[in-house]
């Protein structure tokens, strides 16, 4: 059965990248859109303002308009209207959610998980599975070097026009460090450096945040040693990963019964 998706931020960078995996895959149908309800995009065709040709489905302004008849909306808005879409679908009911979006703060972050209770909602932070790998190779390599003699620091890089910092895909990583070192993150992060800081506490998790140019997603996470380093990274060289990812998510989610779910849980089939 190919699975029917609708997108909720059709209009921004990637929501575009997943109309035009969409155009590619079979296995999937793009059945809506939904931009803010001043957006120049509302009323006309995705697939046209997309560059992927004509699609015969217009941009709407309504969630519920746009969703109706779909069996996944994917989420790659911001974190209001994440959170508004996820109360109302769970109310329409028989419809999944994806989320890609970031910066949601505490209270969002409840919400969500509330909403979860009555539909199935995929939240990930980021869709790609090299992510995922580098996650179980940060959170190895944070349970095997001691805390008191390795400094875990995290750098994030991205395009100028990225809202939100750090990266959500940082705070995966730097979470995944303090649970290997059984840690509570919050206590443990230093979230960027300014002025007179004084010596840097042992068992800290630095994170820093490098904004500029076109770049799609890059992280790196540091240990450092009085006598060595060791960095993971990941870099995304094209928004399509995510894409794909989405994409993959949504396939998997649809007709599963509501629960909060992650990227791991695909990857653990
Ligand atoms: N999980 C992952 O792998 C990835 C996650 N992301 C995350 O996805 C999110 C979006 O990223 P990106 O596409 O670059 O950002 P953009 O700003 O390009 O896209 C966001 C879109 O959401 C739209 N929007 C805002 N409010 C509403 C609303 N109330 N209803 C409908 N649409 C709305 C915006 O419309 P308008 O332009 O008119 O304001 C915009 O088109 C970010 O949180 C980012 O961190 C990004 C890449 C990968
Ligand atoms: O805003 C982006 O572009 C991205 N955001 C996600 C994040 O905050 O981790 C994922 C990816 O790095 C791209």
């Amino acid at each position: 059965m190919a699975v029917n998706i609708a997108i909720l931020g059709v209009s921004g960078r990637m929501g575009h990248a997943i109309v035009g995996e969409i155009a590619l895959d079979r296995r999937c149908n793009l059945h809506g859109g939904i931009v803010r309800s001043d957006s120049e995009f509302a009323g006309t065709d995705i697939g046209v303002f997309a560059g992927t040709g004509f699609s015969g489905v217009s941009a709407v302004v309504r969630l519920e308009e746009g969703a109706k008849g779909a069996h996944v909306v994917i989420d790659v808005s911001v974190p209001d209207a994440t959170v508004a879409a996820a109360e109302r679908l769970a109310a329409m009911g028989g419809i999944a959610m994806v989320t890609g979006v970031t910066g949601l703060d505490a209270e969002q972050l409840e919400r969500l998980k509330a909403a979860s209770e009555r539909m199935p909602i995929l939240a990930a932070r980021n869709f790609s599975l090299g992510v995922a790998i580098l996650e179980d190779l940060v959170r190895q390599a944070a349970a095997a070097l001691p805390l008191h003699r390795w400094d875990a620091e995290i750098v994030e890089t991205h395009h100028r026009a990225k809202t939100d910092a750090p990266s959500g895909t940082a705070l995966m990583m730097g979470e995944a460090i303090a649970e290997a070192r059984s840690q509570a993150f919050d206590q443990v992060a230093m979230m960027g450096r300014s002025g007179q800081t004084g010596y840097r506490p042992p068992g800290t998790i630095g994170v820093a945040s490098v904004r500029g140019g076109a770049v799609i997603g890059e992280h790196d996470v540091k240990f450092l040693s009085d006598y060595e380093t060791i960095t993971l990274s990941h870099v995304a060289h094209d928004r399509r990963v995510f894409a794909r990812g989405a994409i993959d998510a949504a396939r998997w989610l649809a007709g599963k019964p509501p629960g909060l779910y992650s990227m791991r849980d695909i990857v653990s089939g």
